[in-house]
């Protein structure tokens, strides 16, 4: 691979000839392909996805493989694909089930379905992403792994700081940076790198920063990540954090081919080796680095006005809880959520321990269950992906042909039986709102 002359002399300096030479050598290594398994979904039969020796030690739910984007599994939110070493950063994190977490860069959603997966939909998920087209994509994505506990915000980390003062246990900055660790699968992003590009960069990361440690409790963790070699992002970013705010360095387990951070690259603390770092020519994954810090223990100090202030928000009224559960019994779902809201007509799931949101530019309060409309109460496709068989007692086995039809806008014949009890209905509803989001893609 032709890597740009400037960085090549760079990186030759900070690592010395012969390394450097095993550096540049690992940008011409095939990328390995990787997966995670969703363990949201009941269904956990993933024979004809996994092969089962090759499973990625360092990722609970991870896999080394390549999933289909048009395939059944991707599609029903069985898997998300996600290469070997950006699947460290959620394991890294690792939030318990209940916890309050944030992941303030969130989209496509790589990392957030997969903090979703160790919450087990209990707690507050709330996935923020600056840009709107993106945030529409990280919605559709949670939408797919059926997170009943995500909260998708598009606003700045500014407006973020100023709802959720001191609010979560963890918090994810999975930073905007100069993707050198992504040059070999996809050697575009070489185009607009240049020497100045990580200092550049590095600014905007101080300033995402500076807001998010504002979120995080005393005691709470913040995770950091990139996806680039530079140190400048990296390394000296880890050192300007302890430096200026109350937080120390927690070490990262570290699997085969895991490299330690370099203390020399940043202020020289010996804490930074417990960051790691993924070199493609030591670890089978594209370049990475990870750090995790503990924020000293102070006293809280927030005074939150509750979500059920904010004035576009509203329980829901008795008309709509009787429309809403004469919907689950006409269709026996036996599903229970702890808080439902009302926002215009749409129905979700969310969660009451929610600070006033009006500040900030919401996608979705939570899962949304569906929509009122003259008297029903039509159901939303992300409440038909999410049901377990346990929760639905309505089940039509459909081979992976009709599958594909009905994911193409075909419509699902279903058996007689079926429509006397008025699952067709829901069903059809289902396919419409799939087709509308295919079409969003
Ligand atoms: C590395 S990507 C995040 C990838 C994501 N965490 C995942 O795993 O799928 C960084 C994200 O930061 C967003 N971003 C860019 N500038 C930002 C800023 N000033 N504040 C917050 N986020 C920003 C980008 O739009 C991008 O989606």
């Amino acid at each position: 691979m032709e890597l740009p002359v400037d960085f090549k002399q760079k990186y030759t300096e900070l690592l010395g000839p012969v390394e450097a030479q095993q550096f540049f050598d690992g940008f011409d290594l095939e990328p390995r392909h990787g997966f995670r398994v969703n363990p949201l979904k009941d269904n956990h039969d993933y024979s004809a996805i996994v092969d089962m020796r090759s499973v990625a030690e360092h990722c609970e739910f991870g896999y080394f493989g390549k999933v289909d984007g048009k395939s059944v599994a991707h599609q029903g939110g069985l898997v998300y694909s996600q290469e070997p070493s950006a699947m460290y950063v959620g394991e890294v994190a690792h939030p318990n089930p209940g916890e309050r977490v944030l992941d303030l860069c969130a989209a496509p959603g790589g990392k957030t379905t997969h903090l979703g997966s160790f919450m087990q939909n209990q707690g507050v998920l709330v996935a923020n992403e600056i840009n709107g087209k993106r945030a529409s994509i990280l919605a559709e994505n949670v939408e797919r792994f059926s997170l009943r506990n995500a909260v998708i915000t598009n606003t700045t980390p500014e407006k973020i700081a100023q709802t959720f003062p001191e609010y979560f246990d963890k918090v994810l900055v999975d930073a905007p940076c100069s993707g050198e660790g992504m040059f070999r699968k996809d050697p575009a992003a070489m185009d607009y790198w240049s020497l100045d590009y990580p200092k550049q960069c590095a600014d905007r990361q101080r300033e995402i920063l500076t807001e998010a440690v504002k979120v995080i409790k005393p005691g709470g963790q913040l995770i950091y990540s990139t996806c680039t070699f530079a140190p400048e992002e990296d390394e000296e970013i880890i050192s300007w954090l302890i430096e200026n705010f109350d937080f120390s360095i927690e070490p990262i387990k570290k699997y085969p081919g895991m490299d330690d951070g370099r203390p020399e690259w940043g202020n020289g603390d010996d804490g930074l080796k417990d960051c790691v770092r993924l070199f493609p020519y030591h670890f089978n994954g594209e370049g990475h680095f990870i750090a995790k810090l503990v924020k000293g223990k102070s006293e809280i100090n927030n005074k939150l006005k509750p979500f059920w202030k904010n004035k576009h928000l509203t329980r829901p009224n008795k008309d709509e809880l009787m429309l809403y559960k004469q919907f689950l019994n006409d269709n026996e779902i036996d599903v229970k959520f702890d808080d439902l809201v009302v926002y215009k007509n749409l129905l979700f799931a969310s969660n009451d321990k929610l600070p006033d949101l009006s500040k900030v530019k919401v996608v979705r309060v939570g899962m949304p269950l569906g929509e009122f409309k003259k008297g029903r109460f039509e159901p939303s496709f992300a409440l038909g992906l999410a049901l377990t068989a346990a929760e639905n007692h309505h089940q039509l086995t459909i081979s992976h042909d009709q599958w594909a039809a009905y994911v193409h806008g075909d419509v699902l014949q279903l058996m007689n039986n079926m429509k006397r009890v008025g699952i067709s209905w829901f069903v059809t509803t289902c396919q419409l709102d799939l087709e509308n989001s295919l079409a969003r893609q």
